[in-house]
Formats: structure tokens, C-alpha cells, sequence
């Protein structure tokens, strides 16, 4: 079998946002179906990068092309149809508060139908039926009707995957989707999102700051460090010594201390069930 058709093409991108510059020189190909994380510290360029693949940013230099397409060059219709291939989801999810769950869905749908939408009916049934089919798929039937804002942030999260799968996209953008929820809820919102991308074949990339959970949620991981890519593996058999590289010297001297401590204080108490789970707050935290 040959390799998968390249989706996303990026050459030595750079963004300079005046004195800063927030990529540098960033080169990337994802193939088709490939489920990607993007690592590193806040202020990395992950948010930068992913904007530049549906043109919510220009590049200063260097080169984008995404399902065959130029990016920086789309304008108009050209663009409304790149960007209607690739469904994006974000921190905050941006949903309307007051507005239903389904019609929260139905707004994903928004570049398929003509002229401006207000409530639920407004909708052709056949997208209505898809709509409540995609909340079913991610656990939310029965919640049509409920108003957004009085979902907890994993159900808002799911309704944005639920508004995303309206468009029927070839790819997903995730930009930090779980930096808001608690670990339990992130957990289940990254495995619907894996789910959701395998079953589709979806092109995904997500970038994420939690070092356990991209090690183990996608195919590849995409370390940023400072706007350049510092690291680009498998995730299978990464170790996270090589992870934590991607957090600098600093970071990743703080880590090494704290493996350290654990291990001294693993010798006293038996019980060390749970330290896989520290390392990567602690440092997370101090680094940032
Ligand atoms: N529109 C902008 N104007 C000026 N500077 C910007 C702009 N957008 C991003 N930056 C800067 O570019 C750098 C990279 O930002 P970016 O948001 O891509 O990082 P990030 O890795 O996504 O961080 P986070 O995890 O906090 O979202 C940061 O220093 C940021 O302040």
C-alpha cells in the first residue's frame, strides 16, 4: 500500500506578527486520515499554525496547500468551499448560549442553505434529521432542546463536534478542545474525537498542552517549541523523556527533579499507582 494522499502541505511557513515571530519556518505534510497532535508550551504557535490552514491567517512567507489548494491565494467562493471541507473546534467552544443544542448543530450547516436561518424549523427536515442523528452519535440525544448555556462544558464540547460534523468535512481542526474541562470530561470529548475522526476517515489535528494525553491519543505528534517544530514521531513507543523536549531545557530539567522526588519517595511508600499522572501538570504548570 502507498503512502496516504497528503491533505495538508506546509512549507517553511513563517509569521511574523511585528518584532515576533510566531512561526518560523515550519514545514509539515499530513496524510489523509492521519490523527495528529500539536505539543507545546502556550505562545508555541499551535493556534497560528492551525488558522493558516483555513486561511483565518495569512503567512508572511512560505507555502500552504490543503486538499490541493493554495491556501493563501483562495478568495471568495473558493474559500467559503475549503473552509466548508474543514470543520474546526475550539477552546471555548463558541456556541450560542441561548440558542437550542439542535439549533446550536443546525448552524454548521449555515453555507448549505440559502439566505439567513432563525430557529429550529427554519431548517430543511433533512438537515434537522442529520443534525439530531450527529447529536445521537456524541451521547446527547435528548438534549435537543435544551439551551447550550446550561450544558456542562463537555456536553457544550460535544455539541461543537456535533455543529463541526454538519458540514461533512474531510478534516477537523481542534485548537486546545479539552483546556477547559476537567480531566474526566477531557478524556471522553478526545476519545469521541479519535472515534469520530477513525470512523469518518478524517484528517485530524489537534493541538493539546497535556503531555499524557497527546502521547496517547493520536497517530503522530507534532512537538512546536518557539514556532518551529522541534519534534515529529509516532506516538506508538514514544517515550516521554522525548516528549518532554518539546518544554525546553528549563521545563525539562524541572521534570527530571520531580521523576527524581518520585522515585526517593517510591522507595518509602509502596503505593505508586498514580505518578504517571503528575509529571506532566507539574511541569506543564511550572513552565508556563
Ligand atoms: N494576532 C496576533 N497578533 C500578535 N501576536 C500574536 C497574534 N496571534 C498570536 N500571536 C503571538 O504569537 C505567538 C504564538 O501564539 P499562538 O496562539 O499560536 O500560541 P499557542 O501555542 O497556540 O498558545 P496557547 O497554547 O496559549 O493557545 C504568541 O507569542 C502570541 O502572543
Amino acid at each position: 500500500m502507498g503512502s496516504p494522499r497528503a491533505v495538508v502541505e506546509i512549507n517553511d511557513l513563517v509569521k511574523q506578527y511585528g518584532d515576533l515571530r510566531a512561526l518560523d519556518g515550519v514545514s509539515l505534510t499530513v496524510g489523509e486520515g492521519e490523527i495528529v497532535v500539536l505539543l507545546g508550551l502556550s505562545g508555541s504557535g499551535k493556534s497560528t499554525l492551525l488558522r493558516h490552514i483555513d486561511q483565518l491567517d495569512l503567512p508572511t512567507s512560505g507555502s500552504i496547500r490543503v486538499l490541493g489548494q493554495d491556501v493563501p491565494a483562495l478568495r471568495g467562493k473558493a474559500l467559503r468551499r475549503l473552509r466548508s471541507r474543514v470543520g474546526v473546534i475550539f477552546q471555548q467552544f463558541e456556541l450560542v448560549g441561548s440558542l437550542s443544542v439542535l439549533e446550536n448543530v443546525l448552524t454548521g450547516a449555515l453555507s448549505t442553505v440559502a439566505g439567513p436561518r432563525l430557529g429550529v424549523w427554519s431548517y430543511p427536515r433533512s438537515l434537522r434529521t442529520t443534525a439530531l442523528g450527529h447529536l445521537e452519535r456524541v451521547g446527547l440525544a435528548g438534549r435537543e432542546h435544551q439551551r447550550a448555556d446550561t450544558l456542562s462544558g463537555g456536553q457544550q464540547q460535544r455539541v461543537a463536534i456535533a455543529r463541526a460534523l454538519m458540514q461533512s468535512p474531510e478534516i477537523l481542526l481542534a485548537d486546545e478542545p479539552v483546556a477547559s474541562l476537567d480531566p474526566e470530561s477531557s478524556k471522553q470529548v478526545m476519545d469521541l474525537i479519535r472515534e469520530i475522526g477513525r470512523e469518518r476517515g478524517l484528517t485530524v489535528l489537534c493541538s493539546l498542552h497535556q503531555v499524557e494525553l497527546a502521547m496517547s491519543w493520536g497517530d503522530r505528534l507534532v512537538g512546536l517549541q518557539g514556532g518551529r517544530v522541534v519534534l515529529d514521531t509516532p506516538t506508538a513507543g514514544l517515550e516521554r523523556e522525548s516528549v518532554m523536549r518539546v518544554y525546553g531545557a528549563e521545563a525539562y530539567e524541572a521534570y527530571e527533579a520531580y521523576e527524581a522526588s518520585e522515585v526517593s519517595e517510591a522507595a518509602e511508600v509502596s503505593d505508586v499507582s498514580d505518578v504517571s499522572q503528575q509529571p506532566a501538570q507539574t511541569v506543564g504548570q511550572a513552565a508556563q
